[in-house]
């Protein structure tokens, strides 16, 4: 095993996904010696950050999403600047209902008071701009104008290759295996010793396991999720593939979940409709399967394609994982340690991180250099938990 490297670093930040990435680009803009540890080699599959496609919107039914996602749009502009490549695409979300849903109303009050661009649909305005998609006749929609797509595995490369063009190291295929708090934090890994005045934990479904030994506990629970594609019945005639938009289905089917649908992207031919939700698996068993699931994911995927999308094969032609790290209320973790001022926590995205990802990397910047942070964070505080801590 080697010395501590003599040079001590601004920053450490743990895990490379596209919270931690973001968030080493923000500090080397603010030229903290900054090091990105990342247990895998990159690029992988095995996080929540992989994949070609997720959805960018404002429609949110909480106001500060809302309103941080104003910010967001201009600092993914500014990453398709630096990188010259698009990582947006805008097709519009569409967010469907069943009548007098308080979320769907939230949602719009919430985009109207925001000055956000966005329209109501009537089922029979839908049904014409979107060939193929079949509302039930008493259902509601609107669209968030510039909602969209953004190239999740390419925007994640660009923020990596960003932050070392400005001097930033990553390590990658090093696990970090301890972590000695103090004034100087001690990081041990699979292969190295690094140590750096600060730290930020952006472990994604691992973080429990990184943060156990620091005397934290966090409500967090990961979900696998089963990523599912779907093909037409007949090649070209359901008018899914040609102005299919982003999508959001709110409760629909008498359900309490919430399923959701991008354009064809990663393969020709097949659209990505998913369910919101997942059963609760270890990261490192992600794809063992090993306990029958709880909930019937796909099996309500293939009842609301069958009503909803009937020119799609009720049955999904391609299925793949990734993991979600839930918190009980689904809003994130932005945090310093509660016993620890010098290491801060980003957490528990509840399957809707990635378009916030370049503010909450600058959000967890600014806590980790001490300044004052832009937003209020008190909706992603630690101490909304009732939290066991040991002291250490
Ligand atoms: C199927 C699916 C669909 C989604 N759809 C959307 C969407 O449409 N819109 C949206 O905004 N968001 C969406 N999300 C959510 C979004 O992708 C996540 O919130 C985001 O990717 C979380 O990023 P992360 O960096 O926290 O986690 P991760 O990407 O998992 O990164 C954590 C990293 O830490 C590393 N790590 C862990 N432990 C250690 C250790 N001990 N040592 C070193 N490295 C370690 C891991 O290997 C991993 O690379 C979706 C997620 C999924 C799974
Ligand atoms: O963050 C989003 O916009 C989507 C909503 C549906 C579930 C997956 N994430």
């Amino acid at each position: 095993m080697a010395l501590p490297n003599s040079s001590v670093y601004d920053c450490i930040v743990i895990g490379a996904g596209i919270q931690g990435s973001f968030t080493a680009y923000h500090l080397a803009k603010n030229q903290k010696r900054t090091l990105l540890l990342e247990q895998f080699p990159l690029p992988h599959s095995r996080g929540s950050s992989h994949g070609q496609t997720r959805i960018i919107r404002r429609a949110y039914s909480e106001q500060f999403y809302t309103s941080m996602m104003q910010e967001c749009y201009q600092l993914w502009a500014e990453l398709e600047r630096e990188s010259g490549i698009k990582l947006y695409r805008k097709t519009g979300l569409l967010v469907i209902a069943p009548p007098g849903n308080e979320e769907f109303e939230s949602i719009c009050r919430n985009m109207e008071q925001n000055k956000v661009s966005w329209e109501r649909f009537t089922r029979e305005q839908v049904m014409a701009k979107y060939p193929g998609l079949i509302l039930n006749p008493e259902d509601v929609a609107c669209c968030d104008d510039n909602g969209g797509i953004l190239y999740a595995d390419k925007a994640l490369r660009a923020v990596q290759e960003q932050f070392q063009k400005m001097g930033g190291v990553i390590q990658d295929g090093q696990k970090v295996k301890h972590i000695q708090p103090g004034q100087v934090v001690t990081v041990t890994t699979t292969s190295d010793i690094y140590q750096a005045k600060n730290i930020v934990i952006t472990a994604g479904p691992w973080a429990q396991k990184v943060l156990s030994p620091l005397g934290l506990e966090l409500p967090l629970k990961t979900l696998r999720i089963n990523v599912c594609y779907w093909k037409e019945k007949i090649p070209g005639r359901s008018g899914l593939l040609q102005n299919f938009p982003a999508f959001l289905g709110v409760n629909l089917n008498g359900e309490e979940h919430e399923v959701y649908g991008l354009p064809c992207q990663e393969y020709p031919g097949l659209i990505k409709i998913c369910f919101h939700g997942g059963n609760e698996a270890e990261p490192e068993e992600r794809d063992l399967q090993a306990k029958p699931p709880q909930i019937p994911d796909i099996q309500i995927l293939c009842n609301f394609i069958s009503k909803y999308l009937p020119g799609l094969h009720p049955k999904p032609a391609v299925i793949e994982q990734c993991m979600y790290t839930n918190t009980p209320d689904s809003n994130f973790i932005l945090d310093y340690h509660p016993l620890h001022k010098n290491i801060v926590i980003g957490s528990g995205f509840s399957g809707h991180g990635f378009k916030l990802s370049p503010l909450v990397g600058k959000i967890l910047s600014e806590l980790s250099m001490g300044k004052e942070p832009s937003y209020d964070l008190t909706p992603f505080s630690i101490s909304r938990f009732q939290t066991p801590q040991a002291s250490l």
